[in-house]
């Protein structure tokens, strides 16, 4: 039995327009897609009334923290997949600030496992860097990738040492893996909780300068053009990181980078208090710094969207501003956040959208996925992007509740998420 979806808007890639489609999906393939003014014949199959709804390629984010193994409190393969297939994702890579650090061979297949046994979208995991991401000596990348580790990174933390991170980037690049980094120098980061900026003045708070990011994306492109990896920069959050990246592009490096919605969306200056749901890694910066990641996104200078969804249980975060760890959800008010601030008012094409958070993110990191097309995995999410919701962390898959987007009233709700063919999750 296969699957008809009816009805369904689809923005087709060469026109940028909206068309209204029949998918017909079987052994996990998409099998047809045919134009709504067709008739088709649905015997036999299950069908889907789709009228009315977007029907897009299930979205991609690269950067998750799903914190199994070791912090199960927080979030576990199987919360974070559910979490994820509610926002729409089908595919989700996670960190490997775990504990232990997924940094060798059983932590990574351990990682696997539990995907494949509890986890209802598709799960890549990268491995770290260096040993515990201490920054004091390298993994056994060869070891690690023929496990499955699709990338290297020591997300959470910057690589300090320039010839520690040179290594990595010649090993990545034998192995043809991307480096993937979190970009911040230690020594210009002082314990501080938010951005230098306005907030932190008003405060009487120390804040985290742009040069502490931008130091290291300056000092990784050098290495890069050196070594000739695939350097990838972590949700970045400068209008200095941004220069770099636009010009290393200019000269052919082999730089990507992405963006979160909270800093597309937010800056310091909306921090209502010191509250710890306001508090993430990089911090949000100054309005000038917004607009630079969305000229950056809409000039191809930053290639993808993505979460940078890091849940941490209340109590923690309750600590407030100072003392709480550093991270919010976002795989439950991503596509919401950015259809109804970007697209609903006109900036931004729903293609535009929708290719940072799909195809973009496939190609980036050559994945079979990310495109709504005839013999592609049918890895598909349904949108209703009419109905306006309050964001309610009551009603979240997560286990975390840390975000700063409560009871934002928004439109681009997903509905329904299928995974290689199968209905992993609907409303
Ligand atoms: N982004 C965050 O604020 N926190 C992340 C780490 C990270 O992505 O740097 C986490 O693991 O909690
Ligand atoms: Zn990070």
């Amino acid at each position: 039995m296969g699957i008809w979806i009816l009805n369904g808007q689809v923005v087709e890639p060469a026109s940028k327009k909206m068309v209204q489609k029949h998918l017909f999906i079987e052994n996990g393939l998409i099998q047809q897609m045919t134009d709504a003014t067709e008739s088709v014949n649905t015997e036999g199959h299950e069908v889907i009334e789709a009228k009315g709804k977007l029907v897009s390629a299930g979205f991609i984010d690269m950067h998750v923290h799903l914190r199994e193994p070791g912090f199960e409190y927080k979030e576990t393969i199987e919360s974070g997949s559910r979490s994820a297939a509610k926002g729409g994702f089908t595919t989700i890579a996670c960190m490997p600030n775990t504990r232990p650090v997924t940094g060798d061979v059983e932590t990574v297949k351990y990682v696997l496992d539990k995907a494949e046994q509890e986890a209802i979208v598709k799960v890549l995991p990268y491995a770290s860097i260096t040993v515990n991401e201490l920054g004091r000596e390298l993994t056994d990348f060869q070891a690690l990738a023929e496990a499955g580790a699709i990338g290297f990174t020591d997300d959470g933390v910057g690589v300090q040492n320039a010839q520690m991170m040179k290594d990595a980037m010649a090993r990545a690049k034998q192995l043809n893996k991307p480096v993937i980094a979190h970009c911040e120098d230690d020594s210009l980061v002082t314990g501080a909780a938010v951005t230098e900026g306005a907030f932190a003045r008003k405060h009487g708070l120390k804040g985290i300068p742009n040069e502490s990011e931008a130091i290291h994306v300056g000092r990784d492109i050098l290495l890069a053009e050196a070594t000739g990896v695939h350097y990838h920069v972590c949700h970045v959050s400068t209008e200095q990181s941004v220069r770099l990246i636009r010009q290393a592009k200019q000269l052919g490096i082999h730089v990507t980078a992405e963006v979160c919605p909270h800093h597309l969306l937010l800056s310091d200056e909306d921090i209502p208090a010191l509250d710890g749901n306001w508090k993430m890694n990089p911090p949000l910066r100054t309005p000038r710094d917004v607009e630079a990641m969305i000229e950056a996104l809409e000039d191809g200078t930053i290639d993808m969207i993505v979460t940078d969804h890091a849940p941490h249980s209340e109590e923690e975060k309750a600590k407030g501003m100072a003392l709480s760890p550093f991270g919010i959800v976002g795989l439950e008010t991503a596509f919401p956040l950015l259809y109804s601030k970007f697209v609903t008012t006109g900036k931004w094409t729903l293609a535009f959208l929708l290719e940072k958070m799909t195809a973009i993110p496939a190609q980036v990191f050559g994945l079979q996925t990310g495109v709504l097309e005839v013999g592609k995995a049918a890895d598909i999410t349904l949108i209703d992007l009419e109905t306006t919701k309050a964001v309610d962390p009551s009603t979240f898959l997560t286990k975390g509740r840390n975000t700063p987007f409560t009871g934002w009233e928004l439109k681009g709700w997903p509905t329904l998420t299928m995974v290689d063919g199968n209905i992993v999750w609907a409303e």
